[in-house]
C-alpha cells in the first residue's frame, strides 16, 4: 500500500496545522483519494500489524444493525469503548442508520437490502449506494459523545459515510467517502473493511470484485502520531495478504469472523498510539 504511505507524506509535507473538537491538535490536508485493485491482493497494511478481527468483527456488528458496544467486547474488539454509555450505547450509529434508518411514520428502511437488491437485479442502476448520514441524529457538538449517545443520539457523526457501487462487466467496484479520517489509526480500518464489504457483497450477488476507491475529506494526522507515523514512513511495504471467504451464506447478513482467511499477511510489527476521543 504504496498509496497510503503516500498520503502520509502528503500530509506532514502540506498539512495545514489545525485545532479539532478532541482539543488534540492537527495538521490537515483535504480532498483525497485512494484507488486499489482487489485482484492485486487483500489491502490490509503490512507496514504496521493491523487486528482484522477488529476490522471483520466491527463490519459484521454494522450489518446487523447493533450499536451497543458489549457484542463487539465479547467478540475481542474494544475500539469503540470510549464513546459508549455505561449501558454499552453509542446512540443510532452506523448500524442503525443502514439496516433500519428511521422513518417518519415509525417504520425504518434497510439501506443494505436495497444495495443487495438492486446489485443482483438492476447492476446497470447509478443509484447503488447507501449512507449513514442522518442529520436528525447527529449529536449535540456542545455535548461529550457519551451524553449524546445517552439521550439518543450518535456518539459520533459517521466517517465513513457515504458509500456507492458499480458494475461493469461482471466486476463490482465500491467508492467510499470518509468526511474526515483519522489517517494513522481509522484509515487503516476502513479502507480494509470498504474491501471485505465489497469482496461480500461479490459474493452474494455473484459478481468478482474489482476495484474500490476511498474518497476523503478532512485527511489529518493527530500531533501525538507524528512519531508514530514518521517510524511506518521508514518501513517498505510488503506484498499484500489473500482474503478467502470459506463459506457462502445465505445472505450479507450471515458472515461469521470465522468465515474469512487472511492468507500470507506477513505484516512489520504494530506500532502503539492514542486515541483522541
Ligand atoms: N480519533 C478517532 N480516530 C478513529 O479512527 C476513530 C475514532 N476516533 N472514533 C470512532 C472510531 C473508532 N476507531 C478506532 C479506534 C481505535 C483504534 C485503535 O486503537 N487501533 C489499534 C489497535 C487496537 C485494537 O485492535 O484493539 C491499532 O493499532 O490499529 C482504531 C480505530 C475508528 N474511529
Ligand atoms: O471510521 C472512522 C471513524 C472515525 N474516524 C476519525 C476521524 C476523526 O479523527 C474522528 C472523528 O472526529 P470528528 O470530529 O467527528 O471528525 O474519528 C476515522 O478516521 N474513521
Amino acid at each position: 500500500m504504496k498509496q497510503y504511505l503516500e498520503l502520509l507524506s502528503d500530509i506532514l509535507e502540506n498539512g495545514a496545522a489545525k485545532g479539532d473538537r478532541t482539543g488534540t491538535g492537527t495538521r490537515s490536508v483535504f480532498g483525497r483519494q485512494i484507488r486499489h485493485n482487489l485482484a492485486d491482493g487483500f489491502p490490509l497494511l503490512t507496514t504496521k500489524k493491523l487486528h482484522f478481527k477488529s476490522i471483520a468483527n466491527e463490519l459484521i456488528w454494522f450489518l446487523s444493525g447493533n450499536t451497543n458496544i458489549r457484542w463487539l467486547n465479547e467478540h475481542g474488539v474494544n475500539i469503540w469503548n470510549e464513546w459508549a454509555t455505561e449501558a454499552g450505547e453509542l446512540g443510532p450509529v452506523y448500524g442503525r442508520q443502514w439496516t433500519a434508518w428511521p422513518t417518519k411514520d415509525g417504520g425504518s428502511i434497510n439501506q443494505i437490502d436495497y444495495v443487495v437488491n438492486a446489485l443482483k437485479n438492476n447492476p446497470n442502476s447509478r443509484r447503488i449506494l447507501f449512507h449513514g448520514w442522518n442529520p436528525e441524529y447527529l449529536p449535540d457538538d456542545k455535548l461529550s459523545p457519551t451524553e449524546n449517545a445517552r439521550q439518543g443520539k450518535m456518539a459520533l457523526p459517521p466517517c465513513h459515510l457515504l458509500y456507492q457501487f458499480y458494475v461493469a462487466n461482471g466486476k463490482l467496484s465500491a467508492q467510499l467517502y470518509i468526511r474526515s479520517s483519522d489517517s494513522f489509526l481509522g484509515l487503516p480500518y476502513n479502507i480494509a473493511s470498504v474491501a471485505l464489504l465489497t469482496h461480500m457483497l461479490a459474493q452474494q450477488c455473484d459478481l468478482i470484485a474489482h476495484e474500490i476507491v476511498v474518497s476523503i475529506g478532512d485527511l489529518h494526522a493527530y500531533s501525538n502520531h507524528i512519531e508514530q507515523i514518521n517510524t511506518q514512513l521508514l518501513r517498505s511495504p510488503r506484498p499484500l495478504p489473500t482474503l478467502i471467504i470459506n463459506r457462502r451464506p445465505d445472505s450479507i447478513y450471515g458472515y461469521k469472523f470465522e468465515d474469512f482467511e487472511i492468507v500470507g499477511y506477513d505484516a512489520h510489527p504494530s506500532i502503539a498510539a492514542p486515541i483522541a476521543v
